[in-house]
């Protein structure tokens, strides 16, 4: 809560959400995780305004990265990771282990429950699982140690595979205070609305985005593509050096899934890493994965290339237990 920060004109609680919301569990951990913007973005609410002014150049990104040696840097670690659903107890992730350097793209593939969308869930410090045993270290950090919101500041991106809606948050207010609260955290100056719009601007085209979805409340009303769009803004907007994609793909015509691909492929540099979940080897023809994993029950059981993928798009999971 270190970045609460207190807004005149409006109670100090975060936004209500109605508990009959759809995923209002994950709203709610979405508030969690940046309580600062629900409500800073009420103050600023009436300040955007609708004409381009140059684009601010974001050092976000670039800052946080080194590599002196000029070999791959370890990225995140996991290891021997346990966790159960917080309520039942029920384990789901029954001893993860995965390597991430930087600059590599890993797919998780995985049968329906196998525990794929559990796993990044745990990483982002989703308050429905409790970790049991094993350890998660970001960038020499130990994540297991951090709240939801202390990963995001630390570079760590989740899209989710049904965003969200945050009712009575304009678009861009969320971006630009999210964006913000990654800036306080490098120690770089805030960037005020016309700022800022300057710099969000040319990012709309990355993912083909009208302007107007700006104004618009986060997700409300929203397509499914449409959505899946807005998550990769907000990536884009963030320029996370780990970002965690599930299923980007589904509900996706075939035009958006190549826009999408396309602007996750925008965003990739040496430094920074993808992790997505995907049912699907067209998403991987897209954005091609350094690494693919196959998630069973719990665990990770096989790692291997692309052609893991077109042996499961042809034979279906017996032929991969049976390699
Ligand atoms: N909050 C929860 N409460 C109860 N059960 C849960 C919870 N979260 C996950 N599970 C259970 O854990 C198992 C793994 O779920 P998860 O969503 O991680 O699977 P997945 O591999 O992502 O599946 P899919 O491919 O269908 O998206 C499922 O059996 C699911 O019902």
């Amino acid at each position: 809560m270190a970045l609460l920060r207190p807004c005149p004109s409006i109670p100090s609680a975060p936004l209500p959400l109605p508990s009959s919301y759809p995923n209002s569990r994950n709203s709610i951990f979405l508030v969690r995780r940046f309580p600062s913007l629900v409500q800073s973005s009420h103050c600023r609410r009436s300040l955007f305004l609708p004409k381009a002014t140059a684009a601010i150049d974001s050092q976000a990104t670039a800052s946080t990265v080194n590599g002196q040696d000029g070999l791959p840097k370890l990225l995140l670690e996991v290891k021997d990771l346990r966790a159960v659903v917080a309520e039942s107890k029920q384990e789901i992730l029954k001893g993860v282990n995965l390597v991430v350097y930087e600059g590599e793209v890993h797919a998780i593939m995985g049968k329906n429950g196998s525990g794929k969308s559990t796993f990044s869930k745990v990483l982002v410090g989703h308050p429905d699982y409790e970790v049991t045993s094993g350890s998660i270290v970001f960038k020499g950090e130990n994540l297991l140690d951090m709240e939801p919101e202390e990963r995001s500041l630390a570079g760590l991106f989740m899209s989710f595979q049904s965003p969200v809606e945050i009712p009575g948050v304009s678009n861009i207010d969320f971006l630009n205070m999210a964006y913000n609260a990654r800036r306080r955290k490098l120690g770089l100056p805030e960037l005020g609305p016309i700022e800022f719009y300057g710099y969000i601007a040319p990012k709309l085209d990355l993912v083909n985005m009208k302007i107007d979805f700006l104004n618009r409340n986060v997700n409300e009303g929203f397509s499914g593509g449409e959505r899946k769009r807005n998550e990769i803004l907000q990536l884009a907007v963030l320029g996370a050096e780990l970002a965690l994609l599930d299923e980007i793909d589904s509900g996706l015509d075939v035009d958006a899934l190549r826009d999408v691909a396309k602007s996750v492929n925008g965003l990739l540099t040496p430094k920074n890493s993808v992790l997505m979940i995907t049912h699907y080897l067209r998403l991987l023809e897209f954005i091609r994965p350094t690494y693919i994993h196959i998630m069973d029950d719990g665990k990770i059981v096989r790692t291997g290339d692309i052609s893991i993928a077109k042996v499961l798009e042809k034979e279906g999971y017996k032929a991969i237990s049976a390699m």
